[in-house]
C-alpha cells in the first residue's frame, strides 16, 4: 500500500517510520524539507510539496502542529486541494479542532476526494511502537481503506461517525490529561512544601485507585526537572484552548479545565512551549509555599 505523510514531528516521524518498517511504500513531505532525510534513510521517497504527495499517492495522512497548519498544508499553493480528487483520501490525524475538519472535509470532497479525520491518543513512544489509539469520524469507506495502516499505527481505531467526532473526542481526552497533569503537579508541589517525600508520594499513587501510565511515567521525570518533550506544552495548551472552546459552544462550566489552561499559557509565557507538557510543574512549583525564597 503506497501511503504519503505530511509533517514529519515527534509524532510523525515515529509514524511514517513504522509503516516503512511494516512495508509501506511512504512519500513524505515536511515543511523543514531537510527532516524528510531520516526517513529516506529508511527507505521513503521525498514528495517536494504537499500537492506532489497527492498527486502520487492514493492515501495520505497529515500530522501537523495545529489547526494553522492543517488548513495551510490544505489550502495555501502548491497544496492538498491542487491534487486531490476521484479515488484520493486524505486522512488528517493532527489535533485540531471540529471546525477545522469540517473546513477541510468540505474543500477535499468538492474535489472528489474523500476526506478522514483520525487523531490520536498516546506520544512518542506509543507512535513508535505502533500503540496509538486512533479516533476517527467522516468518510467510512476511507476509514475501512485505511485499516491496515492503522493496525500498524496503533493497538485500537475507533470509527465515530460524523466529521468532528473524532477532533472533540481528542480534545475532551486531552483536557482531562492536562487537568490530570496540573493536579499531580499540585500534589508533588503540596507534598515537597508539607515535608513529605514526593517520591513517596508518586509510590502511594502507584498502588492506589488513581495510578496511571501518565502518572508513572512523567512523575520521575518531573522529579528529576526533566523534560525532553514527547508532547510539547505548546501543543497540549492549544488543546486546552480548543476544548475550552468547545465547551463555550456547548455552555459546559469547566473550572478545573480553565485553571489549567492558565498555568500551561503562563509556562508558555515563560519560555516552556517547546519543552514537555509535564514542565507546567515548573510554574505551579513557583507558585508554591513556603519554601519558595
Ligand atoms: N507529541 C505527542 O505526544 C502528540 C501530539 N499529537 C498532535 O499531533 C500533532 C503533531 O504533534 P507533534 O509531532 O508532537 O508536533 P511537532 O511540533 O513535533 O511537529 C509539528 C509538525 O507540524 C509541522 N508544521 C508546523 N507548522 C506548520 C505550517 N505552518 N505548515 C506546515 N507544517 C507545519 C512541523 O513542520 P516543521 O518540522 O517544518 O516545523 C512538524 O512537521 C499536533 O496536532 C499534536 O497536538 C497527538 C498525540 C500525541
Ligand atoms: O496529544 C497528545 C497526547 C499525548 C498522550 O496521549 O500521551
Amino acid at each position: 500500500m503506497e501511503v504519503g505523510f505530511l509533517g514529519l514531528g515527534i509524532m510523525g516521524k515515529a509514524m511514517a517510520a513504522n509503516l516503512i518498517r511494516h512495508g509501506f511504500r511512504v512519500t513524505v513531505w515536511n515543511r523543514t524539507l531537510s527532516k524528510c532525510q531520516e526517513l529516506v534513510a529508511l527507505g521513503a521517497t521525498v514528495g517536494e510539496t504537499p500537492a506532489a504527495v497527492v498527486a502520487k499517492c492514493r492515501y495520505t495522512i497529515a500530522m501537523l502542529s495545529d489547526p494553522s497548519a492543517a488548513l495551510s498544508v490544505v489550502f495555501d499553493k502548491d497544496g492538498v486541494l491542487e491534487q486531490i480528487g476521484d479515488g484520493k483520501g486524505y486522512v488528517d490525524m493532527s489535533t485540531v479542532d471540529a471546525a477545522t475538519s469540517s473546513k477541510i472535509s468540505e474543500a477535499v470532497k468538492q474535489r472528489g476526494g474523500a476526506f478522514l479525520e483520525a487523531p490520536v491518543s498516546g506520544s512518542k513512544k506509543p507512535a513508535e511502537d505502533g500503540q496509538l489509539v486512533i479516533l476517527a469520524a467522516g468518510d467510512k469507506a476511507l476509514y475501512d481503506d485505511m485499516v491496515p495502516a492503522f493496525d500498524v499505527l496503533g493497538k485500537k481505531s475507533f470509527f465515530l461517525g460524523e466529521i468532528g467526532n473524532g477532533a472533540k473526542m481528542k480534545l475532551v481526552v486531552n483536557m482531562i490529561m492536562g487537568s490530570m497533569m496540573n493536579a499531580l503537579s499540585e500534589g508533588l508541589s503540596l507534598a515537597d512544601n508539607s515535608g513529605l517525600n514526593p517520591q513517596t508520594l508518586l509510590d502511594v499513587l502507584d498502588l492506589g485507585a488513581i495510578a496511571n501510565p501518565m502518572f508513572r511515567l512523567k512523575g520521575p521525570s518531573i522529579l528529576k526537572g526533566s523534560y525532553n518533550p514527547a508532547f510539547p506544552l505548546k501543543h497540549q495548551q492549544k488543546d486546552m484552548r480548543l476544548a475550552l472552546s468547545l465547551g463555550d459552544e456547548n455552555a459546559v462550566a469547566m473550572p478545573v479545565a480553565a485553571a489549567s489552561n492558565e498555568a500551561f499559557k503562563k509556562a508558555r509565557s515563560l519560555g516552556l512551549g517547546d519543552l514537555d507538557f509535564s514542565a507546567v510543574y515548573e510554574v505551579i512549583k513557583g507558585a508554591g509555599g513556603s519554601n519558595q525564597a
